[in-house]
């Protein structure tokens, strides 16, 4: 019997420059456990779903995002399917902004394509992603599912997705403080109409950041990493953020921002001794609970890990 699992790392949205534009996907440093869900696809009768992992008994009993992929596209590209049995090992927190429900949506689409063969072709399945995730969001947006589907840093074209050239010495510190906040909400505080000195400055910003990528100038790159976007409407309603962004750049961090919707924090230091004791100050004064997490990451190279197997059915 085949059975296809598929690994699909935490990603972090937006990198304060590219609100829904830009994201990128994240490797931790020092600990061994997955950083990103991992589904597996087999043959069953109808769709049944198997939770487990850390994070799994915070999932909804109905309604897992996994099913509904499986639903769509056995739907759309395998008809003929009689069913599958999926499980899902649920590794990220739910609601963090470490593009929990984007891992999930990644790690079983491209499980079933792999299942079926891959009748999709890479941009077509980056868009199927992108479509299952604004199903749980609220709205289509890729900055979390092209990261963990393909690696790196991506920034979203009109038509597909770009990897940007960043600095691989940087170091990507992120914390996670234990609390749910939904993507949806929090994109519900942000205004619909945004002023023009306040477009033209985001504008600015992330042109200034990708053209810095480019030219791998890491000063200007740094410089110009803040979220004048969401942050402003966000920031509030994380509890702790301000007060940590605070010290964390007294510490000498030369970035700090929210990663994807929050409450995830991120912070970039190109120290490693830095990223270590920023990592300790999180982890007493962020983190307030025992399912939070704090992780000094490197940016994933490799987006989603395929493993296939070929089991023998024992009479
Ligand atoms: N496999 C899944 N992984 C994560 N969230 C899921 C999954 N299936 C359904 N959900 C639901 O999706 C919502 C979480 O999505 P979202 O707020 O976008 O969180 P995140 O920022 O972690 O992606 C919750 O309501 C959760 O119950
Ligand atoms: N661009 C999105 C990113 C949401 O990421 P998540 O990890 O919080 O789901 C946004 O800022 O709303």
């Amino acid at each position: 019997m085949k059975s296809v699992s598929v690994y699909a790392p935490a990603s972090m949205g937006n990198v304060s420059v590219g609100f829904d534009l830009l994201g990128a996907a994240l490797e931790p440093l020092y600990v061994e456990q997955p950083f990103g869900d991992v589904v597996t696809v087999t043959a069953g009768q109808g769709i049944s779903l198997e939770c487990r992992g850390d994070y799994a008994h915070f999932l909804p009993k109905q309604g897992n995002i996994v099913e509904r992929c499986a639903e769509r596209f056995i739907e759309r590209h395998a008809p003929q399917c009689q069913g599958l049995a999926l499980t899902l090992e649920k590794n990220l927190p739910i609601g963090s902004g470490l593009g929990s429900s984007a891992s999930s949506v990644v790690a079983a689409l491209a499980a079933l394509n792999r299942y079926f063969d891959d009748p999709l072709e890479p941009q077509q399945l980056l868009q199927f992603m992108g479509e299952l995730e604004g199903e749980i969001s609220g709205s289509v947006h890729f900055d979390n599912v092209a990261p963990s589907y393909l690696g790196g840093m991506q920034l979203m074209l009109a038509d597909d997705a770009q990897p940007l050239p960043c600095f691989d010495n940087w170091y990507w510190l992120v914390a996670y403080p234990g609390i749910t906040l939904s993507t949806a909400k929090m994109r519900a505080l942000l205004p619909s109409d945004v002023p023009m000195t306040t477009t033209i400055g985001f504008g600015q910003q992330l042109a200034t950041f990708v053209a810095a990528c480019y030219r791998q100038d890491e000063q200007q790159a740094l410089a110009v990493l803040n979220d004048v976007l969401a942050e402003p409407h966000r920031a509030a309603h994380i509890p702790g953020y301000q007060a940590a962004k605070l010290q964390l750049q007294q510490l000498g961090f030369e970035a700090v921002g929210i990663s994807g919707s929050g409450p995830t924090l991120f912070a970039v230091c190109r120290d490693e001794q830095l990223a270590k004791q920023g990592a300790d100050y999180l982890q007493t004064h962020y983190v307030t609970n025992q399912y939070g997490l704090v992780r000094v990451c490197r940016l994933a190279r490799q987006g989603v890990q395929y493993m296939e197997h070929q089991l023998n059915a024992v009479n």
